[in-house]
């Protein structure tokens, strides 16, 4: 433990102490709460548009806590580290599965991992405010199994035609990893009757429409 790089997670983690993985911890609405401050929790395949309709929801509500995660991968051009990701080492992310500091994480297209950080999210909804992550479907599956009442939206595409050029449209992945992402999303795409909510992204704003509904965050 001693030797852990945990110095860098100090601004985002250390506040408190440790959560433990119980039920009770989770529940984060008080008894009588109308919900909003539920963990809503956005799934679906690459490039269906999940980070483009998070980014919707920030400038329409710029308080929304929304997770950062962290992931084992590098960033892309013009990511910023502690905004759009936790860029860390392999080992940065061993430390903090064994610390139980991860709400869930996965290795995601067979390649990297990636996670969320547990304490900024329970602190948030204990706060009674809502909180949103955006994450993939074994995140989302775990999420479920730790807490029941959580939210689960499916972000779903037109068209399988209408992904794929998306992907390849945004041109930040290569055939090869294109492909990979790809074949993670037909698995995805088969597991949308598991969530609560699909939502169709054939429209931005009609998408984030839909979600600021089911969040309660219309006015
Ligand atoms: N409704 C839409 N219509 C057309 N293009 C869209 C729509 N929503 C998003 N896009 C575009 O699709 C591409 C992929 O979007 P985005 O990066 O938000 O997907 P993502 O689901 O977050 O992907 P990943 O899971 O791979 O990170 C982007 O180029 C984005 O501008
Ligand atoms: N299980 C988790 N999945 C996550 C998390 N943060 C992001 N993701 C998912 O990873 C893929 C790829 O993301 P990219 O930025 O490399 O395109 C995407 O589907 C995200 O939803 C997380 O904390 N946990």
């Amino acid at each position: 433990m001693g030797s852990r790089p945990e110095s860098r997670w100090h601004g985002v983690l250390a506040m408190g102490h440790h959560v433990p993985m119980t039920h009770a911890s989770h529940r984060a609405a008080p008894p009588g709460h109308d919900g909003a401050a539920r963990l809503t929790v956005l799934a679906g395949p690459t490039a269906v548009g999940k980070g483009t309709i998070v980014a919707e929801l920030r400038r329409r509500h710029p308080g929304l806590f929304v997770s950062v995660s962290a992931t084992t991968r590098s960033p892309r051009c013009g990511e910023i580290d502690g905004t759009h990701y936790h860029f860390i080492s392999d080992e940065e992310f061993d430390a903090l599965v064994d610390d139980e500091q991860m709400l869930e994480w996965a290795t995601v297209h067979g390649c990297h991992r990636y996670g969320t950080p547990r304490r900024p999210v329970i602190q948030r909804l204990e706060a009674g405010a809502p909180a949103l992550l955006e994450i993939d479907l074994a995140g989302a599956r775990q999420v479920r199994a730790a807490m029941p009442d959580a939210r689960l939206v499916f972000i779903a595409p037109p068209s399988w035609e209408e992904l794929v050029s998306r992907l390849v449209g945004r041109g930040t992945e290569g055939q090869r990893e294109q492909e990979r992402r790809l074949a993670t999303a037909r698995v995805e795409m088969e597991a949308a009757g598991e969530f609560d909510h699909t939502v169709i992204n054939d429209s931005v704003a009609r998408a984030t429409d839909e979600i600021e509904s089911l969040m309660g965050l219309r006015g």
